[in-house]
């Protein structure tokens, strides 16, 4: 078992990472000392496979906790689940030292974390992620958010979980894709200034997926103790710090909205697609060296992970209008994270629309 601290004063907390952490969930819950009803957001699919565990753990504990299912896939981080859970709860009952529980992937820790930061005025969560790309991401670091129709994560909070058990033997049953779109956010890390790290994702890549259980256990704690000290140094992305882990995702959310959240990309395959344009307009621009480019590529190919956006994504115009709504937007100034090469990452506010359009027009005639 690891236990990662994400240093924060007195919101500090605890991400516990190992095998077993679902069946001690209701303990470790109780020992917050959770008021009344405890909540518990999930999706069907994820109830399917895990509900029983929690629930059966939270009695052992003398916890009463009530489900809340919602339907699978991105689509439920929106305003409509928003006003949907937030309204079960109410009728369920909640008082201000409630807590919810997020079971499942980055979008019920996003919609219930978003949930728990605005009812009452905000309540406790605790997050239980399901998946490979929230245990090393989402669950972390309290960026809660839905999607509008104007895009990805615009109306959201920063709102700190009081715990985070990332149970290992979750991953068993999550289906391949899933695990590759975590894996880009893992190789993520490698990218923005862990040059050693990126080139153990390289070498241990396919096996990791491939289950050897030793292998996703180190990749999964070295990224969430390298989200640690991102999230202790900026907590809120004042500082440019942050921002870093925004890699791929200017590019990635465009793509995400461009398709309408319809599925047709995990959050984790544009992202890679998002890194490796990130990487072509930095090599465009005279920053990053071709070879690093093709590497990230090779590696995202090896793993499985998509490098080039599907059909369907409009051209390079309508990316741009798309990307003029990311959060790093300054005086109505894409602001993009670029490299000087695998490791370098770096904010950039100076980039020319002209320089994005042409390496998008490249990337979209593929
Ligand atoms: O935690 C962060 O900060 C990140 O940027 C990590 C991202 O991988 C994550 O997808 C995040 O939710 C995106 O943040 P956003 O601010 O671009 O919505």
């Amino acid at each position: 078992m690891t236990d990662v601290t994400i240093a924060l004063d007195g919101r500090s907390y605890d991400v516990a990472i190992g095998r077993g952490l679902l069946e001690e969930a209701g303990a470790r819950i109780a020992a917050l000392k959770p008021k009344g009803v405890l909540h518990v957001a999930t999706d069907a699919t994820v109830a399917d496979l895990h509900l029983q565990a929690l629930l059966a753990s939270c009695e052992a504990a003398g916890l009463r906790a009530v489900p809340h299912i919602l339907p699978p896939g991105e689509a439920s981080k929106s305003w409509s689940f928003y006003e949907d859970l937030s309204e079960r709860i109410l009728a369920a009952g909640v008082e201000r030292g409630s807590m919810i529980v997020a079971l499942g992937g980055g979008v019920i820790g996003d919609l219930a974390g978003f949930v728990a930061a605005t009812m009452l005025r905000g309540i406790d969560f605790v997050q239980i992620p399901t998946t490979l790309l929230a245990q090393v991401d989402s669950s972390v670091g309290g960026k809660v958010a839905i999607d509008t129709k104007a895009g990805k994560n615009l109306v959201g909070a920063f709102w700190q979980p009081r715990l985070v058990l990332a149970d290992l033997g979750v991953l068993d049953s999550l289906p391949l894709r899933e695990l590759r779109a975590g894996w880009a956010e893992i190789a993520k890390y490698g990218l923005i200034d862990d040059p050693a790290f990126f080139a153990w994702c390289e070498a241990n890549g396919k096996a990791a997926l491939a289950g050897d259980d030793a292998l996703r256990a180190q990749a999964v704690a070295h990224s969430v103790r390298a989200k640690a000290r991102v999230v202790a140094a900026d907590e809120r992305e004042s500082s440019g710090v942050r921002a870093l882990l925004n890699l791929g995702h200017t590019f990635g959310h465009a793509l995400e909205s461009a398709l309408g959240f319809d599925g047709q990309l995990l959050h984790g395959e544009a992202v890679a697609i998002g890194c490796c344009m990130a990487f072509d307009l930095s090599v465009r621009l005279g920053l990053a060296p071709l070879e690093d480019a093709q590497r990230v590529r090779a590696h995202f190919a090896n793993v499985g992970l998509p490098t080039e956006p599907p059909a369907g994504v409009g051209d390079a115009d309508a990316l741009l209008a798309l990307m003029q709504t990311d959060k790093k937007v300054a005086d109505g100034r894409i602001v993009f994270v670029l490299t000087r090469g695998i490791g370098r990452a770096f904010v950039a506010r100076d980039v020319s629309p002209d320089d994005v359009r042409a390496m998008l027009g490249d990337t979209l005639k593929k």
